[in-house]
């Protein structure tokens, strides 16, 4: 039976390298897939990885309709034997009803790939239809970690390493940025709620308020 999974973990965590994995081992095997994304650091119509790959991809934009445009490739005699999403959680709720469709009405595998809460905890609307929807909510195992050392479950977004909780829900962006730009940090939940992050930890550790208070 074909099925909607949704692969889902934090930035950083591997989502894209294992969506080119899953790409590269279907196409060594004859078959063909439809890579599908939504903006990408490395620009549009990318799929990229930190490990350094990266492949072409269709860019599905805002008012974009994955089933039409599917029946559309096919009817025309286009092949496609399933179809691969990163990105997914900057899609609408419709765009995720249209990938389920797919599934069921074309009878594809559809893979996608997203982080599921924004850097303020929040469900992306994109990520909250597919844990809705999936046949399949796979956690990656491919642990990202904080800088404590436990397993990072939540996304930070930081200003010169510190931690911010206003602005718009999207800003693309990355992990480990220096300076003054918008970036983003991996967190165990204890941290983000504290929004401890690496840098603030550290000068917390340097700061003489928090040496041990004794006798002279
Ligand atoms: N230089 C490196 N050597 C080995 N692994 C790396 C290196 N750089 C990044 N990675 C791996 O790649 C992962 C990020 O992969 P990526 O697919 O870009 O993540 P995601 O799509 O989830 O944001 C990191 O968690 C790490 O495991
Ligand atoms: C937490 C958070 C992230 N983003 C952006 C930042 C990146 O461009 C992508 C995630 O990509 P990755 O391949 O999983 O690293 O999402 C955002 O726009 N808003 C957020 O709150």
């Amino acid at each position: 039976m074909p099925e909607l999974v949704f692969f889902s973990g934090t930035m950083d965590c591997g989502k894209s390298t294992l969506a080119l994995q899953i790409e590269h081992n279907r196409s060594a095997r004859g078959l063909q897939g439809m890579i599908f994304t939504r903006d990408d650091r490395a620009g549009e119509g990318k799929l990229s990885s930190r490990l350094g790959l990266v492949t072409d991809a269709v860019e599905a934009a805002d008012g974009f309709d994955f089933y039409a445009y599917l029946v559309d490739r096919l009817s025309q005699g286009g092949r496609c034997d399933y179809v691969i999403v990163d990105e997914a959680q900057f899609l609408a709720p419709e765009q995720i009803d249209q990938l389920a469709r797919v599934v069921d009405d074309l009878e594809l595998d559809v893979f996608t790939f997203g982080i599921t809460t924004d850097f303020r905890s929040k469900l992306f609307p994109g990520s909250q239809r597919l844990v809705e929807l999936a046949d399949r909510v796979e956690v990656l195992q491919v642990e990202a970690l904080c800088w404590c050392g436990a397993r990072a479950t939540h996304n930070a977004r930081t200003v010169g390493g510190v931690m911010v909780v206003e602005g718009a829900q999207v800003v693309v962006g990355d992990v480990h940025q220096t300076g003054g730009e918008v970036g983003y940090e991996v967190l165990c939940r204890r941290h983000h709620r504290r929004r401890m992050t690496a840098a603030t930890a550290r000068a917390a550790t340097l700061s003489p308020d928090v040496l041990p208070i004794g006798p002279a």
